[in-house]
């Protein structure tokens, strides 16, 4: 597991950890840390040239005391000083070792670029000449390498106000921020080093959490050798439409190919043709009727892709978030649930997975106000409905109350295509199946659709069908890896 921290609680632990050291021993070992980080990055130090843009705080001074140790081993190191103070021990070191201050124009002739302006302790926007600043460091040719957290970007949240950096490396002290883990933060990234400053023993608990190959690959059911089809999980998938038949096919897909032991559809005429062509394996229930009394036995329920919005959709949320079972309310299902939020009143788990514009109905917030700020709308959804919210986009991050938020780290913008939704409720609902609980269905459902998701598009666009076709690999390619 990648845990991730907001600004506070990292310079609480700073605090106590700074407590038991002599002053300015953390500060060496980030500069340390850093130095090597641009030294592996050019390749050749000596003689290359590295700008430092340096702002006010001890990010200016984690940039200062790392360009002293280039400038030692023969870099000419150059520092952009854009605060209007400046940190006066890192600075006269940084001057002794053969350093010079330069004006903005250094920056046309670099050959890297350490970005030192601001840290943990931004807020807001970033103001001038930060921002200007910033700027030509992403217009210039050099790669970018940010101390702490990509100047810009929220470090306890990932919001970009403003202009950001847009790094190729970021080398973050002590432990990573939730605001490099979650975009639009996390885009502005680049890679992401950690060095340790021994902050280890003074963290809290985690912000947010991101699941690695080893954590999914342990917590996925696998089947016992006394294992038959109803014990692995028995799924009933309410999804379809005469209208829309494709989002069944690709919910019963997603959760074929994820494992479930069984997969009941049940639906009108149109999308039990389709799905019944599509996937024989199936067992179908045509409903000329909503109701769920003939579907036979199911440990979880998917309710809501294509299903429509209607009295028909309606009456099937109302008997479905009526049972004592795990359900997982997706698209349609979400508009139904938005109309009347009472439906998800009950005591069973509840998982809801939105995209922004789902969310935005069902909480009553703005669109655009959700994509900015995607952790804090869905903690927030979380605690106001009392379920669990898997909100998909850009990144997309599962929220539980009083547990960290669960960032997924796989995917690609390849998903961006009609029907990858749908085959992700097929997957998260196999593993409610299961028998996982939805905050665990929920961020491994995640992991793999993104996971198979990069194996069907390999740098090419892919359907949504072939991200179905995909889990199983990224199985396989995520237990070889652990
Ligand atoms: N506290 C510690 O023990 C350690 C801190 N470290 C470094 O110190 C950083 C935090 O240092 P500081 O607390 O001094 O804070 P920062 O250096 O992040 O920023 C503070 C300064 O930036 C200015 N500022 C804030 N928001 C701004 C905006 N939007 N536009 C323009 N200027 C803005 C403030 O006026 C203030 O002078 C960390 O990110 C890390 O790089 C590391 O050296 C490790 C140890
Ligand atoms: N820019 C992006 N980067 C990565 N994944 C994305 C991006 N945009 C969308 N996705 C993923 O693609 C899927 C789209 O789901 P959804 O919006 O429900 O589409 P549909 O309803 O057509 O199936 C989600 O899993 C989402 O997280
Ligand atoms: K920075």
């Amino acid at each position: 597991m990648r845990t991730a921290y907001t600004a506070d609680q990292i310079r609480a632990a700073e605090h106590t950890l700074m407590a038991t050291l002599p002053p300015g021993t953390l500060m060496q070992r980030a500069a340390a840390g850093l130095a090597a980080a641009c030294a592996a990055l050019l390749g050749k130090v000596y003689g290359s040239r590295v700008v430092l843009l340096v702002g006010s705080g001890d990010n200016g001074g984690d940039a200062l005391w790392a360009g002293e140790r280039l400038a030692r081993r023969g870099a000419r190191v150059a520092a952009v000083l854009a605060g209007a103070k400046t940190h006066e021990a890192g600075l006269a070191a940084f001057l002794r070792a053969g350093g010079r201050v330069a004006e903005r124009d250094a920056l046309g002739t670099a050959d890297l670029v350490v970005d030192g302006l601001v840290g943990i302790g931004a807020s807001g926007a970033l103001r001038e000449p930060y921002a200007g600043l910033a700027e030509e460091a992403n217009a210039g040719r050099a790669p970018v390498v940010a101390v702490d957290v990509p100047s810009g970007v929220d470090a306890s949240t990932g919001r970009v106000e403003g202009a950001a950096v847009r790094a190729r490396l970021t080398v973050t002290m002590g432990a990573l921020k939730t605001g490099l883990l979650v975009d639009p933060g996390a885009a502005r990234t680049g890679r992401v080093e950690l060095v340790d400053i021994g902050l280890g023993p003074h963290l809290p608990g985690p912000d947010v959490a991101a699941l690695t190959d080893g954590d999914v690959a342990g917590l996925l059911p696998r089947p016992g050798n006394e294992s038959d089809k109803y014990r692995r999980g028995v799924l009933g998938v309410l999804a379809g439409s005469d209208l829309y038949t494709g989002a069944a096919v690709l919910a019963v897909g997603g959760a074929l190919r994820a494992g479930a032991g069984m997969v009941r559809y049940a639906g009108p005429a149109e999308p039990v043709a389709q799905v019944r062509a599509a996937w024989p394996e199936a067992v179908i229930t045509p409903l000329d009727r909503p109701s769920i009394e003939d579907v036979g036995r199911v440990q979880a329920w998917v309710l809501g892709p294509g299903l429509g919005t209607g009295d028909w959709a309606h009456e099937l949320a109302a008997q479905v978030l009526g049972t004592h079972l795990p359900v997982l309310v997706d698209a349609d299902g979400l508009s139904v649930v938005a109309g009347d939020r009472s439906l998800l009143r009950r005591s069973a788990p509840t998982l809801i997975t939105p995209h922004a514009g789902e969310l935005a109905r069902l909480i009553r917030a703005g669109r655009e106000d959700i994509e900015a700020a995607r952790l804090e709308h869905a903690r927030a959804a979380a605690a106001e409905l009392g379920v669990t919210v898997l909100l998909k986009g850009s990144t997309t991050v599962v929220a539980e109350e009083s547990r960290p938020v669960r960032v997924n780290p796989t995917g690609t913008s390849w998903l961006a295509t009609g029907g990858t939704g749908d085959v992700l409720s097929g997957v998260a609902g196999a593993l409610l199946a299961q028998g996982l609980g939805p905050y665990d269905a929920g961020s491994c459902a995640a992991y793999l659709h993104g996971l198979a998701g990069r194996l069907a598009a390999d740098g090419a666009p892919l359907a949504a069908a072939d991200v179905a076709t995909a889990v199983p690999a990224a199985v396989r390619a995520l237990t070889a890896r652990t």
